[in-house]
């Protein structure tokens, strides 16, 4: 745990803190909390200043919790039964609840994201680990009829065995329990990489698995800055699932390592969403989907409407209300109860919205509101609408990650899905109208994982999560995330008549 003589200057976060216990900065392997002499700093996005500094653990850090985890699942395999892991993640759960203000406080300094939505994150992580307790009672298997007489066919679900799970800084909390609580549901064991830039909501997160009682040996939490000793969740042979949100590149790079020892693989990658507005929809209703599923977070969720597409003949109407809208907007310091939009992460994600900004204007966009970046301490940019954005612009082709809305126009339903379609990312897609004939047609052309229709807002504990094309694959929570942490064994019980 953190000594708080080392961190009196954190920012007064001890204050800030009801149980100052829940900033660790230790790795957590084989329960155990360990020191490591070797550390990397995380950096407060409002600020850009050190908030502290985090034990940084090598390939034998991974290989000794990768070894302890696959002890620890064997027995945990054999000694559980569907009800066991239901019971310990209730009680997960009830310690994050109960934690909420702790822990929102500690993803929102280390994230950047305001306290409101960092506390909408943390109760949103609580719901995946209380979803999957009752999911960890449901695992059935079939009995088959078997085309052999006296033979009876039936299959279990049985544990993959021990999963390498690595998140993004932008969900610090669910991106780990949409993966943890049905791995651990599932009877699996989990060695976590969390991300660099935030480590400290998954240990605080890996505290409460500990004072909920989990299963000893089977959660372990590896913080790092080096990525090839991260890689060793993809290279190692004892594990035997890899579950990884992040960008496109990465996934793809980890995919390649795990196909060594053909492991399953989930990947919850990038995003390109389109958010179309037909002329029939209720523009009020649209600007609010946009205000919450382009801002929302300062633009920085694989689901936030990336590319704005708004019929030619309400362009100019949409535009101007959503640049008013946008004009409301306070961006701060994330703890400053009066902002609604935070930082972002670090200087490279600046980087990129400002890129996108300098593109689309060199190529003939107009700015309607922001457009700079804010001097001063801190990675703020104001947010941003652009009009006449178009195909060969940067923001059609890349996910911005940022505070930035480009409108882009089309001419009829046609147009609006070739547009839509025409990138190689598939994970969310909008759509606003008040024509219920396109719901069901607009929905099944939209080549994405997930559809939104007259709502920016999708994702939820019961419904599926992932995407198509270079999103990724698999599916997290809902009916079908325990299935992604688990393999089907079928039995044959043959001759019974001899
Ligand atoms: N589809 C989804 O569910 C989903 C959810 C959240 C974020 N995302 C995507 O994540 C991206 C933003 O997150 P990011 O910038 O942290 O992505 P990233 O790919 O850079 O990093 C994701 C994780 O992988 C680790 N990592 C990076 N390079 C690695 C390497 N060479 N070897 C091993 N591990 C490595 C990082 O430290 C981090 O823990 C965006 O593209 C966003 O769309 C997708
Ligand atoms: O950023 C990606 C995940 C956020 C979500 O689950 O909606």
């Amino acid at each position: 745990m953190l000594d708080r003589r080392q961190h009196q200057n954190h920012h007064g976060i001890f204050e800030q803190l009801k149980d100052r216990s829940l900033f660790i900065e230790q790795a957590y392997i084989n329960d155990e909390w360990v020191e490591k002499q070797k550390t990397f700093d995380v950096i407060e996005p409002s600020t850009a200043s050190v908030l502290g500094r985090v034990a940084d653990c090598t390939v034998e850090d991974f290989r000794a919790a990768i070894e302890s985890a696959y002890v620890a699942q064997q027995e945990y395999a054999d000694s559980t039964t569907g009800a066991q892991p239901g019971a310990f993640l209730r009680k997960w759960c009830d310690l994050i609840l109960q934690n909420v203000d702790d822990l929102a406080t500690i993803l929102a300094l280390e994230n950047g994201k305001t306290l409101a939505e960092a506390k909408g994150e943390i109760v949103y992580a609580a719901s995946f680990v209380s979803w999957f307790a009752e999911e960890a009672t449901r695992s059935y298997g079939h009995t088959i009829p078997s085309s052999t007489a006296n033979a009876t066919l039936y299959t279990t679900r049985e544990p993959v065995g021990v999963c390498g799970i690595i998140t993004p800084w932008n969900s610090p909390a669910a991106m780990i329990t949409r993966k943890v609580a049905p791995a651990l549901a599932a009877g699996c064991a989990v060695v976590i990489k969390p991300p660099s830039e935030t480590p400290y909501t998954a240990l605080a997160l890996a505290r409460l698995a500990g004072d909920a009682g989990v299963h000893h040996g089977v959660l372990h939490v590896c913080p790092t800055k080096d990525r090839t000793a991260a890689t060793e969740l993809a290279i190692h042979p004892l594990v035997s699932k890899l579950s990884f949100t992040g960008s496109t590149s990465v996934g793809k790079m980890l995919a390649k390592l795990s196909a060594q020892t053909l492991k399953k693989v989930s990947l919850e990658l990038g995003g390109n969403a389109p958010f179309i507005v037909f002329e029939d929809a209720d523009i009020d209703l649209a600007v609010e989907g946009v205000m919450f599923c382009k801002f929302w977070c300062t633009g920085q969720t694989c689901v936030c409407a990336n590319r704005i597409l708004v019929q030619k003949n309400i362009a100019a109407a949409f535009t101007s209300k959503l640049t008013a809208a946008v004009a409301k907007l306070k961006y701060g310091h994330n703890l400053d109860p009066e902002t609604t939009q935070g930082p972002l992460v670090n200087e490279a994600a600046i980087a990129k919205v400002a890129a996108h900004v300098e593109d689309a204007v060199a190529k003939g966009a107009k700015v309607e509101i922001g457009g700079t970046r804010v001097s001063g301490p801190g990675f703020f940019f104001v947010p941003t609408v652009i009009s006449g954005a178009k195909r060969n612009m940067l923001v059609a082709e890349e996910e911005t990650f940022g505070p930035l809305a480009p409108i882009f126009e089309f001419d009829s339903e046609a147009d609006a899905l070739r547009l839509a379609n025409d990138t190689e990312f598939g994970l969310a897609g909008y759509f606003f109208s008040r024509d219920i004939s396109r719901y069901m047609r607009v929905a099944r052309k939209l080549q994405v994982g997930m559809v939104g229709v007259n709502t920016g807002k999708i994702s939820a504990a019961e419904a599926p999560f992932g995407g198509v094309k270079e999103s990724g694959y698999g599916k997290e929570g809902s009916l079908y995330g325990l299935e992604e942490y688990q393999v089907i064994k079928s039995v044959t019980i043959g001759n019974q008549d001899k």
